[in-house]
């Protein structure tokens, strides 16, 4: 796969660091004498809205991870919001970063409320103290103490709630929630959040049909700036999926990621002698091969490339799709 545009996105100069919501710059990461990500190199303007995609395994949960202050590089810089490499707080700016995912349903607590899930994620701010007993103001029944949120938040969590139809989970438990149910809840998490970089991976896991179209259609609006999201123009979103059927309005970047070639592996690794000894069993480290517009990006060529057989990529009516040609 050529990738002239990803040559075009590395290393940003530093006046523009402000700009970027996340600049990855020769970004690689190893677990257990495998290096799963290697020469990462990736720029994402603040207000873009970027689907990342590639195969299963290549590494963009890990990715996403460390765009989440997660996980951590091993080598390279990563650039988060107008911070620069590795100087994001994740106490003080990790409420800037909302990841909606798997792992991030298995770390909710079993007990809790959905709605209160939802609600958590709002942005705190200082309730005054002589409020401390009005009826607008709620006790939130989680782990987290001093802690108080408005009615009002509720009320906008129940409605994300209902938008995603999911109201009747309300006062339930997130244990007994199905996979769809649970992948609902987190996404109206992300949405009642107000952080400037938002991401969702695999937003449709467990989801029926209308599920996926519910989703597909919330966060085309979200994409395209509608409605309550209007005035969040500057808001980076990146959407992590396997199906082209799911990318929705307005998302209109793209990040491909593939195997490295293993000539490249090898030149890689005689350049880095000193940062990993690598199993050469594994496979090839993944990164990213392709940055740029989508037309250019889902081309027959590259997805053929990227799953040895060829596949016919078709867009009708706006929207996506890919079968086996
Ligand atoms: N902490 C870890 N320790 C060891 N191996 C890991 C770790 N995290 C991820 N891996 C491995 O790294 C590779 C990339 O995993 P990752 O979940 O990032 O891939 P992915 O592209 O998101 O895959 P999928 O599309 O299947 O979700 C996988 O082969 C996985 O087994």
């Amino acid at each position: 796969m050529t990738d002239t545009a990803t040559d075009r996105n590395v290393t940003p100069p530093a006046a523009d660091l402000a700009d970027l919501a996340v600049g990855a710059e020769s970004v690689g990461f190893w677990r257990d004498r495998r290096l799963i990500l290697a020469d990462v190199n990736l720029n994402i303007r603040r207000g873009e809205k970027w689907i990342l995609f590639g195969p299963n395994g290549i590494g963009k949960s890990t990715l996403i991870a460390m765009m989440s202050l997660r996980q951590f590089p091993n080598v390279g810089r990563l650039s988060l919001l107008d911070h620069r490499p590795g100087g994001i707080d994740k106490f003080a700016s990790g409420h800037r970063i909302a990841l909606a995912s798997s792992a991030v349903g298995r770390e909710v607590a079993p007990p809790a409320d959905p709605l209160d899930v939802i609600v958590d994620a709002a942005p705190i701010r200082a309730v005054p103290e002589d409020l401390g007993d009005s009826a607008d103001v709620v006790e939130l029944s989680s782990h987290r103490e001093n802690r108080r949120r408005e009615g009002a938040e509720y009320e906008r969590a129940y409605a994300l709630m209902e938008r995603f139809g999911i109201e009747y989970l309300a006062g339930k438990r997130m244990a007994g929630l199905s996979e769809g149910e649970r992948t609902r809840v987190l996404i109206c998490r992300n949405l009642m959040s107000a952080a400037d970089l938002m991401i969702f991976d695999e937003p449709t896991t467990g989801m029926d049909l209308g599920g996926r179209e519910l989703v597909v259609r919330e966060l085309g609006r979200l994409g395209e700036g509608d409605g309550e999201f209007a005035g969040a123009a500057d808001r980076t979103v990146i959407l992590v999926t396997h199906q082209l059927e799911e990318i929705p309005a307005g998302f209109d970047h793209l990040a491909l990621m593939g195997h490295m070639p293993e000539e490249r592996y090898r030149e890689y690794l005689a350049d880095h002698p000193n940062i990993y000894a690598p199993d050469l069993g594994n496979p090839m480290p993944g990164t990213v091969t392709y940055t740029g517009g989508l037309e250019d990006g889902f081309t027959s060529e590259h997805l053929t490339g990227m799953f040895g057989f060829p596949i016919d990529v078709r867009r009708h009516d706006g929207r996506w799709s890919a079968f086996r040609a």
